[in-house]
């Protein structure tokens, strides 16, 4: 086929985007590009759209690499060969990238860069037998402790003595005990040294993950011994990424910038895996050059929905650990049990050295089927998989079913094995919705109401593979409604002329920086009394720890979605009692392993698989996500 059949296939499709497509007819009609590169222009935005950074010359086989490289150099004002002009696409590391995301990707490499120095001068200037000491009580010897080392302890001190630092571990893993002794050991420093308390910040990508990850900081930081001095100089409040950085309306500019800098000298930011490039990049810009960086995540989940797979590539090497032997050394001194030789390598980059991976899950048993599960997808083994699935696990459930409909009772009690306990299904949150507070009731009853319900309704959720087809997100939510209405547990579905009713749950598709709503915030329809009457008002856990719920009238809600589904992207930064991980019955790209295991991690107590084609599992853990570009280059 010639370019210019391509081009006109792909302007006349469905894969690329409006946005895509637009580009396209600018570029050709203002610089009358012939079809070749147009077509390139055309993938090059495309590939932004499913994550990558940037589109690799070898993925456009019609013509050499050299080829393309001559095409472009007859445009100079369009393409970067060599010198910078500002133009819209820079051609680096054989592939295509639009500039803006060319320049994020230099912009955290640099840090990274700048950072490895710095972390090696840190670390020098650290005792290792004070360290050791300011360790000790937060990270006592216990018999586990002298037969492998304590990667929590280990962990501790690689982030205490560098700049920038990676905390990654699967669920339950002590991400956030470490963290939270790692501030401890850090004001303590601070304190022997003579100097002030370290200003410190923690953040999160969403509204969810922060609000998760102060409740389990505060009691974390009460079970810790330290004295209260310095406790109190450990924060208990977790911002969004987007209100630390001040985000505007309308505006991908953030109030703070490389020409106004946060004011504090360490900040964590949790749930990393959420980071995409253009929001590390703004992070990066409004760090003050003296300020540390700390991560925490999980690098297997799901890399962020925008371009870029930031968390997978900062721990390519984690697994392995790449530790050099001075590193090695180092950390035998602050160990009880060496580190094992097979973590040692001296091929290992500079970056590894400040990267801890926590290996043992303190919420799952090993031998539990959601660990067990867990493993098996992340190591890509189909068959192990499907045995654990069919094997009788007291915290799994497997279920095929070749059409919703034949969901009904499971949508309903959650359960499948009849001895399982606590499977709670829509049924359990409903029952709270019910029990609504007497006309008279105080604000505080009310309130206390609401969270409940908001604590019953995360007791189940359901996580959906894909948007669309009867098992997307669109379908399930749709015929759920219909289910809960025919059982009588809500009054009507949102099909009907008002779309509010109570128990109606919602998810916040955009970000509403006037109503203070993030995407991705879930709340909950209610009848509550007001002033002698009831009234329909959506119940929001509250960010801000003076209060538990917000309320939001649902007339200024605009763009929400119900939410008995949501997509496995969606959910991430949030843990639910009992997930449920539908799965369609078509193949769709994005079918993954790290989505599967996304899906899977999202459990805290039971997980059921819905298999709307069985073989279909088998493919997807089989793939695992690929984004072009690099941070580290
Ligand atoms: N070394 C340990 N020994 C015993 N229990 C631990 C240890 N570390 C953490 N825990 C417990 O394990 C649970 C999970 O810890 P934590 O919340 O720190 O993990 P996480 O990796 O941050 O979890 P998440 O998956 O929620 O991000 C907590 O109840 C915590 O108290």
């Amino acid at each position: 086929m010639s370019d210019s059949e391509l081009l006109e296939l792909q302007m006349q499709g469905k894969d690329w985007r409006a946005l895509d497509k637009a580009l396209v007819t600018f570029f050709r009609e203002q610089q009358k590009l012939p079809a070749a590169l147009a077509l390139l222009i055309g993938q090059c935005s495309f590939a932004l759209a499913q994550g990558h950074l940037c589109l690799p010359l070898k993925r456009m086989p019609q013509q050499s690499e050299q080829e393309w490289q001559a095409l472009m150099a007859l445009y100079p004002d369009l393409f970067q060969l060599s010198e910078d002009n500002n133009q819209p696409f820079v051609y680096a590391n054989n592939a295509l990238y639009m500039r803006r995301y060319f320049s994020y990707q230099q912009q955290i490499a640099l840090y990274l860069e700048q950072s490895n120095e710095r972390s090696q001068k840190l670390r020098q200037a650290i005792n290792p037998a004070l360290l050791n000491q300011l360790l000790e009580p937060l990270f006592p010897a216990t018999a586990a402790t002298s037969a492998a080392p304590d990667w929590q302890r280990l962990s501790c001190a690689i982030a205490a003595s560098s700049s920038f630092s990676v905390i990654t571990g699967g669920p339950g893993t002590g991400k956030t005990t470490t963290v939270v002794k790692l501030l401890l050991v850090l004001q303590q420093l601070q304190q022997q040294q003579g100097a002030a308390p370290l200003t410190i910040q923690l953040a999160a990508p969403t509204g969810k993950a922060a609000v998760r990850l102060r409740s389990s900081i505060r009691t974390t930081l009460d079970k810790l011994p330290a004295s209260a001095e310095i406790k109190s100089q450990v924060p208990t409040e977790v911002s969004t990424l987007h209100k630390l950085l001040g985000a505007r309306a309308q505006s991908r500019q953030f109030k703070q910038n490389a020409l106004e800098p946060l004011a504090l000298d360490l900040l964590v930011v949790d749930e990393a895996s959420m980071l995409d490039v253009e929001l590390m990049a703004a992070l990066l810009s409004a760090l003050p050059a003296h300020a540390r960086l700390i991560l925490l995540g999980d690098k297997d989940q799901l890399a962020s929905v925008e371009a870029g797979a930031l968390m997978a590539e900062l721990c390519q090497w984690a697994e392995q650990g790449h530790y050099w032997p001075v590193t090695v050394d180092w950390l035998n001194q602050l160990s009880f049990a060496a580190v094992p030789e097979l973590l040692i390598s001296q091929q290992g980059k500079a970056l590894e050295q400040q990267i801890g991976m926590l290996r043992v899950s303190h919420r799952f048993d090993p031998q539990s089927g959601i660990a067990k599960l867990a493993t098996a997808v992340n190591n890509g083994q189909s068959a192990e998989v499907t045995a654990i699935c069919q094997a009788d696990y007291a915290d799994l459930q497997y279920l095929e079913a070749a059409e919703v409909r034949q969901l009904k009772q499971f949508v309903l009690t959650g359960q499948v094995k009849s001895q399982i306990k606590d499977a709670a299904g829509f049924s359990f949150y409903l029952q709270t919705v019910a029990q609504s507070p007497a006309l008279d009731a105080s604000e505080q009853a009310i309130e206390n109401w609401a969270q409940q319900v908001l604590t019953d309704f995360s007791a189940f959720q359901l996580l959906c593979a894909v948007r669309q087809g009867p098992f997307g997100v669109e379908q399930v939510n749709l015929s759920v409604e219909k289910m809960l209405h025919q059982a009588g547990l809500i009054q009507q579905t949102s099909q009907q002329s008002s779309q509010w009713y109570a128990g109606r749950p919602v998810m916040v598709t955009q970000n509403d920086y006037a109503l203070g709503l993030m995407n991705g915030d879930v709340g909950i329809c209610l009848l509550r009394p007001y002033q002698g009457k009831l009234m329909l008002a959506v119940a929001f856990a509250s960010e801000d720890s003076s209060k538990a719920v917000r309320w939001v009238l649902p007339s200024r809600l605009q763009q929400v979605e119900t939410a008995y589904a949501i997509t496995v992207h969606k959910s991430q930064g949030s843990e639910f009692r009992h997930a449920v991980l539908v799965l369609p019955d078509h193949f769709s790209p994005v079918l993954t392993r790290e989505l599967i295991y996304t899906g899977i991690t999202r459990a805290a107590k039971l997980f059921s698989l819905v298999c709307a084609k069985p073989d279909l599992l088998a493919l997807a853990i089989e793939q695992k996500v690929q984004r072009y570009g690099a941070v580290r280059l």
